[in-house]
């Protein structure tokens, strides 16, 4: 008789077949030099709540420092790992993902990050010898990402053509704003080598926040469903950001911006590292759809909510769930 242990039975339910589809190729792609950024963000985010961003002024070298630092950080044997963790929500997690259930062929770090300075505490967790240049290297890589995400909320809303042109960055890069950074690591998985195929990762599911600012190495993974409910696999650029609209982008914009559902397929080849920043809003602020961008009549598709509810029913879901849903009209 063959006794299964439990990492084994973990894997055979993270397994996939076939491989993922080729790569898509109609990624929208907002260039920030030109003129026409503003007009093409708003595109990219009522068609696929997705795009990529490129000439955006963050060295690739920061982004390669903070890579290399939690490569050396999930090198570490795992009793080292484990002392971040476990994952409750923040610090080290191992394949559980949430608290309600979730796997997926991926370890990661979670942090709690605001613009404030001193409140930059919960790195504290950060183990391991480099611990110290991990600090400064996320440091200096989350201040670039907040002004790069408060310019891409700036052109949002000059291409939506409301006013003023920090009332959608304002919510995200308060003092009191509710950000999240996470280190993602699919390891290679050498019992698929060969074969045909593929692991969950991180299932389908769509971000909470507002928008999701995301950097990987040059592996594949990361998908997108479209419109009709297609899943496309989104060509990997390690010099270039991928920026989700969030479930909270959809109510400010009264579902005009689609939040969209995404997930990570492992091919378990090559090691995918992937940094992403989550803008949430502070706890206390009211999610609604934006009066400026109200027409004559117009009516909210959702209930009244704040950030700090919202956030408490999504983490009693499941990845998958349409978290929105409990919150439509
Ligand atoms: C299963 C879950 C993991 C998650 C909290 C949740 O209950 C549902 C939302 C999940 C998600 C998706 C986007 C981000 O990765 C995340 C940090 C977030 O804010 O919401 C995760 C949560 C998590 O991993 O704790
Ligand atoms: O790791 C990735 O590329 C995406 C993961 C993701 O969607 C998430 O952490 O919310
Ligand atoms: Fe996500």
């Amino acid at each position: 008789m063959v006794v299964l242990t439990d990492p084994a039975l973990d894997l055979i339910s993270l397994i996939r077949s076939p491989k993922p589809p080729g790569c898509f190729s109609g990624v929208p792609v907002v260039d920030l030099s030109k003129p026409d950024a503003a007009a093409r963000l708003v595109e990219a985010c009522e068609e696929f709540g997705f795009f990529k961003v490129t000439n955006h002024g963050i060295p690739v070298e920061l982004m390669r420092r903070l890579e290399a630092a939690a490569v050396e950080f999930f090198s570490l044997p795992t009793v080292e790992k484990e002392k971040s963790g476990p994952a409750k929500p923040l610090g080290y997690g191992n394949k559980r993902i949430g608290a309600n259930g979730d796997m997926g062929w991926v370890e990661y770090l979670l942090l709690a990050i605001t613009s404030k300075p001193s409140s930059y505490t919960p790195m504290d967790s950060l183990r391991g010898p480099s611990a110290c240049s991990f600090r400064s290297a996320l440091k200096e890589y989350l201040s670039a990402v907040r002004k790069l995400a408060s310019q891409v909320l700036e052109l949002m809303a000059e291409g939506l053509e409301i006013e003023p042109r920090d009332v959608i960055s304002k919510l995200v890069t308060s003092e009191a704003s509710d950000g999240i950074f996470r280190l993602n690591h699919y390891p290679p998985c050498p019992v698929l080598r060969g074969s045909n195929y593929s692991l969950t990762g991180f299932g389908e599911h769509t971000d909470p926040q507002v928008i999701s600012v995301l950097r990987s190495n040059n592996s594949t993974g990361l998908q997108i469903s479209l419109k009709d409910g297609s899943w496309v696999s989104v060509p990997p650029d390690e010099e270039s950001f991928f920026i989700n609209a969030g479930d909270s982008l959809q109510v400010l914009t009264n579902g005009r911006f689609r939040s969209v559902r995404h997930r990570v397929v492992a091919n378990g080849m090559e090691s995918r590292v992937s940094m992403i920043y989550f803008f949430g809003p502070p706890f206390a602020e009211r999610i609604a759809p934006l009066p400026q961008l109200m027409g004559e009549g117009e009516k909210s598709l959702y209930k009244e909510f704040t950030w700090d509810e919202y956030k408490k029913a999504a983490y009693k879901s499941r990845l998958a769930d349409n978290r929105l849903g409990l919150f439509e009209k």
